[in-house]
């Protein structure tokens, strides 16, 4: 059976500035309803994984803090969601600012098929409502690059298509174009997939290394990951959270018997 686990994931955040918070969260796609009441609490400055077996939600939990979700048009969500203490769901939200302040990174790569730099401008330009000095533009791309450790593989070679990167490159610069317009949150659903081995570890350290200024929600199927990655895991199943806890916690001394099973690879 499924717990409650308010009293986990309360536990694990208590007295922690949040990045993201659910309340009840329930999710229907048409008459299919894939989350059932979710209570989450995203601490500010963690890297937190959201693991369960294929199917159990955890990307639509994902998407639906951006609202992407929507765009399939027969999606209903009730409950609450807040990022940085702000209600998404509220109707007079901006979504392309959501979006910007919740920014998102896909299983594949999915570079623009632009330069290296007009990728990482792309979403600059638009917030600023159009092209801004040279030198204010070379400062946004140093500085983004630098932030994904991207810099100095591909600083003179800037006008490079940026589809000819590696993939490891191209996911670290869909990471770093999304830091132009001042992400709090980043949602990450399965970013190193597509990637071998010695490539996710590359971005593994890069999101260790990016946390503390950004919070960082990763839906990951490889538990390795999870452990090494995260601060704290949320398992998930059946479209509820069964437990949120740190992660050597969880991972050494879980709460419930579903995550030991799921752990130890009994099911999943
Ligand atoms: N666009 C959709 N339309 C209808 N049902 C969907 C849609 N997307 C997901 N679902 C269903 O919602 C449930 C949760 O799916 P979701 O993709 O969130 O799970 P997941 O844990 O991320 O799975 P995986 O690890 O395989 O990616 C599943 O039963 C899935 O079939």
């Amino acid at each position: 059976m499924v717990s409650d686990t308010t009293s986990t994931a309360a536990a694990t955040a208590t007295g922690k500035a949040k990045a993201i918070q659910t309340r009840k969260l329930n999710l229907w796609y048409g008459s299919f309803q894939a989350l059932f009441d979710v209570d989450i609490d995203v601490v500010q400055g963690k890297v937190t994984s959201l693991i369960g077996p294929s199917g159990c939600g955890k990307s639509t939990l994902l998407r639906s803090i951006n609202r992407i979700n929507e765009r399939l048009g027969y999606v209903r969500t009730t409950g609450t969601i807040e990022v940085m203490g702000h209600n998404v769901l509220d109707p007079s939200v901006e979504l392309t600012q959501l979006r910007r302040a919740a920014g998102m990174v896909f299983q594949r790569p999915n570079p623009l098929p632009l330069s290296i730099r007009d990728n990482l401008l792309f979403a600059y330009r638009l917030d600023r409502g159009g092209k801004g000095s040279r030198s204010d533009e070379d400062e946004v791309v140093e500085k983004a690059l630098k932030e994904v450790l991207l810099w100095d593989q591909v600083k003179d070679r800037l006008l490079q298509k940026a589809t000819e990167l590696s993939l490891e490159e191209q996911q670290k610069l869909c990471i770093a174009r999304l830091l132009p317009v001042k992400p709090s949150v980043l949602l990450m659903d399965e970013p190193c997939s597509a990637l071998d081995p010695e490539a996710t570890r590359a971005v593994e350290d890069l999101l260790w290394q990016l946390r503390g200024e950004y919070s960082i929600l990763i839906v990951t199927h490889n538990m390795a990951q999870a452990r090494r990655a995260s601060d704290e895991c949320i398992f998930m199943l059946m479209g509820k959270v069964v437990e949120h806890s740190a992660t050597v916690e969880m991972f050494v001394t879980p709460k419930h018997q579903e995550t030991a099973d799921y752990l130890e690879g009994r099911f999943g």
